[in-house]
Order: C-alpha cells, then structure tokens, then sequence
C-alpha cells in the first residue's frame, strides 16, 4: 500500500508566491483532490495534471481558497471531457456551496439545478469512517475556523491529521497524538499575528515536544522564507513535492 500526498499549493488565501492550499492524495492507483481553490485548474496545469487524472473532490469549507476552482473543475469535465466529478463533503456544506457560491456560475434552466445535477455527491457526517479506496479511508472532524462557517478536518487512514483552516485546538490535536495515535499532523500555519480565524506558529510551538515533532506546516503566506529556521521540529511541506506518507 502507498500513500503519497503531493499538494497543488501551500499557499494561505492571499498569497502570491504559492497557490492556494490544496492537495492530492494519492493512494496507490486513486487520486483524491483535498479542495478546490482559485487557483487549482493553474496548479494543475502547472504540475502537468488533468482534472480526469482526480477519481474524486473532497471539500473541506466554503472559502475561494478552497472552492474557488470548482466551477472551471465541473465545466470542463462536462462539456469537455463528458464527465461528472465525485465530490465528498460534509452534509452541512452541500446547500450553501450550491446557493452561496456555485450556483451563479453553473445554474443552467432545465439541466442544472442543484448540485448533484452537475456532480456525484456523497455527503459526509463526522464520526463516520468512509471507505473511498482499497487502501484509504476517510473521517471529517468539525473544527472551528469562523463564526457561523463550518468547517472539516479530515483523518487520513486513522493516522494521519489533516487540518483545515482551524484556530487553534491544543487539546484536540494532544488527544489525537497520545488517545488515537495518530502519527502525522498536517497543520495550517498563520506566520504572524494572532490567531483570530488560523492557528499561528507561536501557539504550534507552544505545544508539548512529543505532538511537535509530528507537524507538518501549510496554509502559509509569502514570508514563508524568512520563517525556515523559526519552527523548531516543524518542517514546512512544499507545493508539488511528492511526500511519502
Ligand atoms: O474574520 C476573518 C475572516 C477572514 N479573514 C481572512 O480571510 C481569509 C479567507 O480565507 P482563509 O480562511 O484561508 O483565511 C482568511 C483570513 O486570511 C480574516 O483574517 N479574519
Ligand atoms: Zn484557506
Ligand atoms: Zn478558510
């Protein structure tokens, strides 16, 4: 079994030196696109990819850095390619990112009138375990990020933490190391600032040694450079570098 995870881009929402934090799994033969922003289709074309190489979408919240590609994604499979994208995500975002956001752009009288006319939706509940290939399955954790937005973090395989924009939760991500045993954390990382909508470096360093040394940082902005020897044992992951997970 081989799990890989190669992301489009490491960038936060306004960065203009990396593309929006997106990422592919990929496990074994299966393709999973871990969501979908602005500047997925230019990331993809980038890394030489198509969306037809992607078996299936997972959106994690409804912000452009994450669902901003999704339109351009489902065009260009239907009228294009003559295809239809399967698209996980949780039960509470399938209304608002038809009506919020995609609606404008992809409604179309007597064809399109809802989301599942223009993919193949499965919707998810956190606490479920799903299956999405032999050799990956999937949890989404509801984790704060802004007030009144949901938004999900996944658990890869029962071992691996992948963070959507979240604030910070010490004792989730404690809980997960030493309850659950989980042996990899993928975290957003605001540089600067407080941590308001994001968690920040400063409160990832404040956590206990044996929780660091399993972090891995994205979702970061320009000044990434000048914070590669601030980060104690937490290794930023780079956009189109293929990690072995
Ligand atoms: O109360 C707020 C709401 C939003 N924002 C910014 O808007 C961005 C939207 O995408 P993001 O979630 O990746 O990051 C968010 C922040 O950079 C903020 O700073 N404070
Ligand atoms: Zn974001
Ligand atoms: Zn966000």
């Amino acid at each position: 079994m081989s799990l890989s995870l190669q992301m489009l881009g490491t960038g936060n929402a306004f960065a203009k030196n990396y593309f929006n934090n997106n990422g592919l799994l990929l496990a074994d033969d299966y393709t999973l696109l871990i969501d979908c922003g602005i500047t997925a289709p230019l990331a993809m074309h980038t890394i030489g990819k198509s969306f037809r190489d992607v078996n299936a979408t997972l959106i994690t919240h409804i912000h452009a850095d994450h669902v901003g590609g999704l339109e351009e994604l489902a065009l260009t499979l239907k009228h294009v390619y003559g295809k239809t994208m399967k698209l996980h995500l949780p039960e509470t975002l399938v209304e608002p990112l038809w009506n919020n956001t995609l609606k404008g752009g992809l409604y179309q009288k007597d064809a399109v009138a809802s989301l599942t006319d223009i993919f193949e939706v499965t919707p998810m509940k956190p606490g479920i375990t799903y299956k999405l290939a032999p050799s990956l399955s999937l949890e989404i954790i509801h984790t704060p990020h802004i007030p009144g937005k949901d938004s999900y973090s996944l658990l890869i395989n029962n071992e691996i933490f992948y963070s959507a924009d979240m604030t910070f939760q010490p004792d989730l991500l404690i809980s997960l190391v030493r309850e659950r045993g989980i042996r990899m954390i993928l975290h957003d990382c605001q540089l600067g600032g407080s941590g308001v909508v994001h968690t920040t470096l400063e409160e990832l360093l404040s956590l206990p040694e044996d929780v660091r040394r399993l972090i891995k940082l994205m979702h970061y902005s320009d000044e990434q450079p000048q914070f590669v020897w601030l980060t104690g044992e937490m290794e930023f992951i780079e956009q189109h570098v293929i990690y072995k997970l």
